[in-house]
């Protein structure tokens, strides 16, 4: 508890899944959250459900197209002048392309590099000022264990698996660069975290059940959003204050295999 007390978090892609996940991990542990997606209904929606049951909690929705410099210059304002200031940034928010290697056309490559990567680049290019001026910050990158290796930890998408190769690189470019102001940059990496959509398709097919079994050793096998979102609070709290550049896997086993 009070993890974050005192701090001030934004957190992208928070209206579902994983950014959902964090942002209220980071209420409960005291921070002051605003959540950002690019349809804000969703994000609210999302937000209202838990400040039913937690009415304490501090906790906003913006609307925000990531991969649009000007609205990540007014989502970082808006949160000055709600909060007085910002003090961690999870990059979370990300795309597929859906396609296979021999079938991907350039423009839906370039989507997923341009949300993926640019998006990322213009979060960090715009927040290290603030955080500079803050006297520190800590950003954290929702990455994925598909820079890594690649078949199903990459969803066999040769888009996102060069997103998040580029999102590695650019992290630890960051990480060095921005290390000397005091602003941390790290990253978590999750192999599968389970969604509906992959509980059914376990509980309906052996098969792909015995091959998640075999590519994900250490029980229970697929990380929920709840276990990544721990890894994002260490990374995000001063209990990583000496962490810059370092790339924490959660993967059930996945890339020691
Ligand atoms: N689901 C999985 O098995 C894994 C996910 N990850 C990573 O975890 C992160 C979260 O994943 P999930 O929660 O599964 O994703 P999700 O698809 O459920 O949620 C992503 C959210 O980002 C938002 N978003 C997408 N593009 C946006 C844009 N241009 N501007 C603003 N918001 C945008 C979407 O509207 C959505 O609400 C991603 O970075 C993903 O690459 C990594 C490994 C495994
Ligand atoms: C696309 C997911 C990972 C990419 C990421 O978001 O970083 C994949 C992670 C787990 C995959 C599923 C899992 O391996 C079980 C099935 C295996 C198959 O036979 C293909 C379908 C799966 C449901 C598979 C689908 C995706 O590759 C993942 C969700």
């Amino acid at each position: 508890m009070n993890r974050l007390e005192g701090k001030v978090a934004i957190v992208t892609g928070a209206g579902q899944g994983l950014g959902l996940a964090v942002s209220r991990l980071f209420a409960e542990e005291g921070a002051k959250v605003v959540g950002t997606g690019r349809h804000v209904e969703k994000v609210e929606r999302a937000f209202a459900a838990v400040l039913e049951e937690h009415p304490e909690f501090e906790m906003v929705a913006m609307q925000h197209e990531i991969s649009k410099r000007d609205e990540w210059e007014r989502v970082i304002e808006d949160t000055v002048a709600r909060f007085g200031k910002v003090d961690i940034l999870v990059n979370n928010a990300s795309v597929t392309s859906g396609k296979y290697l021999m079938d991907i056309d350039e423009d839906s490559f370039m989507n997923v590099m341009k949300i993926n990567v640019v998006g990322e680049l213009f979060g960090i290019q715009t927040i290290a000022p603030y955080f500079e001026k803050n006297g520190g910050g800590s950003i954290v990158n929702v990455n994925s264990i598909g820079s890594m290796v690649s078949g199903d930890a990459d969803g066999w998408d040769p888009a996102y698996s060069a997103s998040k190769g580029a999102a590695r690189s650019l992290t630890r470019h960051a990480a060095f660069q921005l290390s000397g102001k005091g602003i941390r940059v790290n990253s978590v990496f999750p192999g599968p975290i389970e969604t509906p959509m992959l509980r059914e398709s376990l509980q309906n097919d052996p098969a792909i059940a015995a091959r998640v079994e075999a590519n994900n050793p250490l029980p229970p096998h697929i990380s929920t959003a709840e276990h990544i979102a721990q890894g994002v609070l260490f990374l995000a709290s001063d209990e990583s204050a000496t962490m810059c550049g370092a790339e924490v896997v959660i993967d059930c086993g996945h890339v020691v295999i």
